[in-house]
């Protein structure tokens, strides 16, 4: 018997739509903007397509020696994974060959990375590979990108003004999960929707539209390790978490972590510590792309003394506290920072 002879009802599970592709939700996202002329849309789609290859490497990485060190420092002073590595040059490739962007900077590089488009309109932050010390225990990890229009000449070559025109002036922004699945979330300034990749067509369907995260929450995620060196606010609230019974949940990946929270409500927190006077993550490609996100979530992202998109940016790496999560629990924490 063929199928044709089948009486196939839309209903049927062979003929159940897929869902929406990414492809198509950026080109149906496009013609609500006029002016708009597709050039961040294929922008996007060089960076889902960078996020698909990564997708594959992180599944077979144990397969294929893509674990430990390269017995190399980037500036940071953090050894850089293999997958870091690998993560960094896909990125910068499909970036480069997809002829949008002008400029990259990554956590992976010191300086600016000119990509050769200098008619390219936008410049890209990235975190090719947050999590780094999860890679090797198959434990979540991600991606974190940002994108700025620049605000250089068209043709000229790009320049620090670039990437440090403010996180409110980000025109879109977002993250890669590679976990039990790979879920790409991003914004272009209106509404924050969730991605998940089905492998086998090699798309990303829409599978979280127009997520609002719950204005509160019972999950915290904090690096209790380093309690001792904790302002006292911080402690404060982290003994009110504990009396209230909520649950600590701390992956050791901010895309992870920030990616539950999001969804179920709770607080990311990495407050200064005497080791990182602010913090450790960094200011353009970690905590600027989460709190632009964020904030199109109904969250709050806050450094404990003003919202993080408001922290003017001087450097490539800088570092910034972070707190960040659903809005009863940030103003609460804001409130025992005093
Ligand atoms: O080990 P710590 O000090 O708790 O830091 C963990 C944090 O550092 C990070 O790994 C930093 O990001 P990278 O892995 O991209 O360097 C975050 O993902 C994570 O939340
Ligand atoms: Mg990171
Ligand atoms: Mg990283």
């Amino acid at each position: 018997m063929n199928v044709s002879q089948l009486e196939i009802s839309s209903s049927h599970p062979l003929a159940l739509p897929v869902g929406v592709t990414l492809d198509r939700y950026i080109m149906h996202r496009q013609t609500a903007f006029p002016y708009a002329t597709g050039d961040l849309s294929q922008l996007l789609r060089d960076i889902a397509l960078a996020g698909k290859i990564i997708h594959r490497e992180v599944n077979r990485a144990g397969l294929i020696d893509l674990t430990g060190g390269m017995g190399v420092q980037n500036v940071q002073g953090e050894s850089q994974q293999k997958l870091d590595m690998i993560a960094n040059i896909r990125f910068c490739r499909a970036l480069k060959n997809g002829g949008e962007a002008c400029a990259i900077i990554s956590e992976e590089d010191e300086d600016i990375i000119f990509t050769g488009n200098n008619n390219g309109k936008y410049v890209v932050a990235i975190d090719p590979l947050d999590g780094s010390s999860n890679i090797d225990v198959n434990v979540s990890i991600g991606t974190i990108f940002s994108i700025y229009r620049r605000v250089t000449p068209i043709g000229s070559e790009p320049t620090m003004a670039d990437f440090l025109q403010g996180g409110r002036r980000q025109v879109a922004a977002g993250y890669i999960l590679y976990g039990s699945s790979t879920i790409m979330v991003y914004t272009t300034g209106h509404s924050a929707n969730g991605f998940t990749y089905d492998a086998s067509l090699g798309e990303f369907i829409l599978s979280h539209p127009d997520i609002h995260s719950p204005v509160d929450g019972q999950i915290y995620s904090c690096n209790d390790g380093n309690l001792d060196s904790y302002e006292q606010g911080v402690r404060d609230y982290l003994t009110n978490c504990r009396s209230r019974q909520f649950t600590a949940r701390y992956i050791g990946s901010l895309v992870g972590d920030f990616h539950r929270n999001l969804l179920k409500g709770g607080i990311y927190m990495y407050p200064p510590t005497k080791k990182n006077r602010d913090g450790k993550l960094r200011l353009l490609y970690e905590a600027f792309p989460l709190a632009f996100l964020a904030e199109k979530a109904g969250c709050l992202a806050s450094t404990g003394h003003q919202a993080v998109l408001d922290v003017k940016p001087t450097s490539l790496h800088q570092r910034v506290p972070l707190y960040i999560g659903s809005p009863i629990m940030v103003e609460n924490l804001i409130g025992m920072l005093g």
